[in-house]
C-alpha cells in the first residue's frame, strides 16, 4: 500500500498558499484492508475512506469512464494496480493533478508545476469533458487566482465552450450553488461571473444575470458601462473590496434588476424568485436579494433621502430587530461610491449620516409609546411618525 497526498493541497503548498484540507490517494489497496486497519468507508459511488484518527480523506486510487449523461454517468474503476499516475490522469486541471508521495518527493506527470509558472490553468486530458462541473471549477480557479495572474488556457476555454452547449442542464441545482458560493467568497468573484458568460454557461445557469449585458443601462450612473451586465460585475467587484459576506455579495448580483424591469416590483421579485429558488440559495440571501433588487438605487445619495425613506429602508433591512443589519447598508451604499474619485470623504460623511439617523431613531421604543396610551395598530403607526418626527427634527439641524 502507498499512500500519496493530492488536488489542492499540494497546489496550494506550490503556490505558498494555506493548506486548507488534505486530500489522500491510496494505490495497491482494497476496501477491505482499508476497513481492516480501521478506515472508515464514506464513499457510496467511490471506494472513499476517513483516516480513523485524523479523519482526513482518503480515496483508493480509480480510474474513471463515462457512461451515460450528467455526474452520475460514470463507470468507476478502482483496483489495487491502478496507478497514482492513471488516478491523476483522470482530474481536471494541470495544477490540480500533482502528488507527494510519502518521502515528499513531487510526481508531476502531466506538467502541473510549468502551469504554475505560466500561470495557466491548463485540463489534463479528454477526461475534463467527462464532468461539466468542470466548467464552474474552472471560472471559480480563474476568480480565486485572478490576483496571481492566472488565466485560461485556450484550449480549455475551447473546451469549456463546447461542454457548456451540451451537458450543462444535467448539473444538480446543489452543485451549482455550492461551486457559485466558493466562487463569490473569492477576491475577485465577479470573475467567475464574467468567464460562465465567455463561455456560453451564463445564460443556461444564471439566466437572469446573463439578460442584464444584453440591456444598456439609462441611469446616470451606467454611462460608463456598455450594459447592465458590465456595470452589475463592477458592483460586484466593488463591494467584494468592502466585505466577504456571502449574502451581501451574492444580493448585489440583483442590484440593476429593477432597472431591467423598469422597477416593476412584480417582476423584480419574480426574477429574484426564480433565480434563487431554481439554485436552492438559503432564505436569508433571497430575502436580502429582493430588497437590493428594490432599493438599490435609492442607497446612492442617502443624505438626499426623505425622512419617510429613511425609516422604509431601515424597515426593510429590519433593522430594529437586527441593528447589525445597518452594516449591510452600509456596504450596498459604499459600493455605489467607490468609483468615485472622492470616495474616502464621501463614503465618511455618508456612513455618518446612516449611522447617526439610526442611532437617533432607535432611541425611539415601543414601551415609551405604549405608555403614552397608545393600543394596538396605533403602536406602529406612531412609532413610524415619532422616527419620522426625529429624523425631520435633525435633517433641518444637519443641512
Ligand atoms: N469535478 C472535480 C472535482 C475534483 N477534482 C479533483 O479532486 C481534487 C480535490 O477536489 P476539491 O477538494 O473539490 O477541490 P480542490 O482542488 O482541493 O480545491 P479547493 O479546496 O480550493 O476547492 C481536485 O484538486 C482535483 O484534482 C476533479 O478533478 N474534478
Amino acid at each position: 500500500m502507498k499512500k500519496y497526498l493530492v488536488g489542492g493541497a499540494v497546489r496550494d503548498s506550490l503556490l505558498n498558499l494555506p493548506i486548507i484540507e488534505k486530500d489522500w490517494v491510496i494505490t495497491g489497496s482494497n476496501p477491505q484492508e482499508m476497513l481492516k486497519i480501521g478506515y472508515e468507508q464514506v464513499g457510496k459511488d467511490f471506494p472513499v475512506f476517513l483516516h480513523p484518527t485524523s479523519h482526513e480523506e482518503y480515496a483508493l486510487a480509480r480510474t474513471e469512464r463515462k457512461n451515460g449523461k450528467g455526474y452520475t454517468g460514470f463507470i468507476c474503476y478502482t483496483n489495487p494496480s491502478v496507478t497514482i499516475e492513471e488516478d491523476l490522469y483522470r482530474r481536471d486541471l494541470t495544477i490540480n493533478a500533482m502528488a507527494y508521495d510519502m518521502h515528499g518527493n513531487l510526481l508531476d506527470p502531466y506538467n502541473g508545476q510549468r502551469d504554475i509558472k505560466l500561470k495557466l490553468l491548463r485540463h489534463v486530458s479528454d477526461a475534463f469533458y467527462e464532468d461539466p462541473l468542470r466548467i464552474l471549477r474552472v471560472a471559480r480557479f480563474a476568480a480565486k487566482f485572478k490576483h496571481m495572474g492566472f488565466s485560461i488556457a485556450s484550449e480549455t476555454l475551447q473546451l469549456m465552450i463546447q461542454m457548456s452547449s451540451s451537458e450543462l442542464q444535467l448539473l444538480s441545482s446543489e452543485r451549482i450553488w455550492t461551486e457559485t458560493k466558493k466562487a463569490l467568497i473569492t477576491n475577485n468573484p465577479q470573475v467567475y461571473f464574467q468567464i460562465l458568460k465567455k463561455c456560453g454557461a451564463l445564460n443556461i445557469l444564471f439566466p437572469e444575470i446573463y439578460t442584464l449585458f444584453t440591456i444598456s443601462g439609462s441611469k446616470k450612473w451606467h454611462l460608463n458601462f456598455n450594459n447592465l451586465g458590465s456595470h452589475t460585475m463592477t458592483k460586484l467587484s466593488n463591494i467584494s473590496r468592502l466585505t466577504k459576506d456571502l449574502a451581501i455579495r451574492f444580493s448585489i448580483l440583483c442590484c440593476n434588476l429593477s432597472e431591467q424591469h423598469n422597477s416593476s416590483k412584480q417582476l423584480i421579485i419574480s426574477s429574484v424568485n426564480n433565480l434563487c429558488k431554481r439554485l436552492t440559495i438559503p432564505n436569508n440571501i433571497l430575502k436580502l436579494s429582493k430588497i437590493v433588487a428594490i432599493y438599490y438605487n435609492d442607497l446612492y445619495d442617502v443624505t438626499t433621502l426623505s425622512s419617510e425613506m429613511i425609516i422604509r429602508i431601515f424597515n426593510k433591512f429590519n433593522c430594529w430587530h437586527c441593528p447589525k443589519n445597518i452594516e449591510q447598508i452600509i456596504y450596498i451604499n459604499k459600493s455605489h461610491l467607490l468609483d468615485h474619485q472622492c470616495y474616502t470623504q464621501l463614503s465618511y460623511y455618508q456612513e455618518n449620516f446612516l449611522r447617526t439617523a439610526f442611532k437617533l431613531t432607535k432611541q425611539i421604543k415601543a414601551h415609551d409609546v405604549i405608555s403614552s396610551g397608545f393600543q394596538n395598530i396605533n403602536i406602529g403607526k406612531e412609532l413610524h411618525n415619532r422616527r419620522i418626527n426625529i429624523l425631520n427634527a435633525w435633517n433641518k439641524n444637519y443641512k
